[in-house]
């Protein structure tokens, strides 16, 4: 979405009003998003790279990465930088870099791959699912979904730490795959409330 379409409105006047600034593709916002999709091969070369020094590395790339996710989004908003590239390419961003994280720690043998599966068929299927219902309504970012990432670039954080923490990969992890569920679930409803009110609009409509 452009920031506007830098037309003046009615009556005014075109020299003395400054044009409405319009958000290009190339800004902060986006080439932050850019960066993270850059980083996630050079995460997992670090990853699958032996040695504790390599790992803290993953580590550092890994919370250098999803740092850029956290700042993307409020430059975005906050500077009136929101794009099309950046709706469609920032969720995409974030799920290429917590998933290819839980992929790469299940094939090193870290991490159950039932967690990996169950986290990427709800990722998977929520993106599929507001591609088949945006012609009815968009569903935006809730704030569980907001706590879902979160707790799931902590929990994959202390997984890549190297030490003995296990106990607090385990808790983190738990608590990361309840809410990813969880949220994944109120998100299936909304989209069943969005296809009923919108077929039922359409039904209306006589169309
Ligand atoms: O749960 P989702 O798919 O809405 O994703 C939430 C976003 O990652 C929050 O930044």
């Amino acid at each position: 979405m452009t920031a506007g379409d830098g037309s003046l409105p009615a009556g005014s006047d075109p020299i003395a009003t400054p044009a409405v600034p319009q958000a290009g593709l190339l800004n902060i916002a986006n080439v932050l998003t850019v960066v993270r999709l850059l980083l996630v091969p050079f995460f997992l070369w670090l990853l699958f790279t032996d040695g504790t020094w390599w790992r803290i590395a993953a580590l550092v790339v890994f919370g250098v990465a999803s740092f850029t996710d956290r700042v993307d989004g409020q430059l975005a908003r906050s500077r009136n930088l929101v794009t099309d590239f950046g709706k469609i390419a920032d969720p995409i961003a974030d799920k290429a870099l917590t998933g290819s994280a839980l992929v790469g720690l299940s094939l090193l043998g870290d991490l159950w791959w039932w967690v990996t599966i169950v986290i990427l068929v709800r990722e998977i299927g929520i993106t599929l699912l507001r591609f088949v219902v945006i012609r009815y309504g968009v569903i935006a970012a809730s704030r569980g979904g907001k706590l879902k990432t979160m707790l799931q670039v902590f929990a994959i954080g202390f997984y890549v730490m190297p030490g003995p923490i296990d106990l607090l990969r385990w808790v983190t992890m738990g608590a990361a795959v309840i809410v990813t569920v969880v949220t994944g679930l109120d998100y299936v409803l909304k989209a069943w409330r969005l296809w009923v009110d919108g077929r039922a609009g359409r039904t209306a409509d006589g169309r």
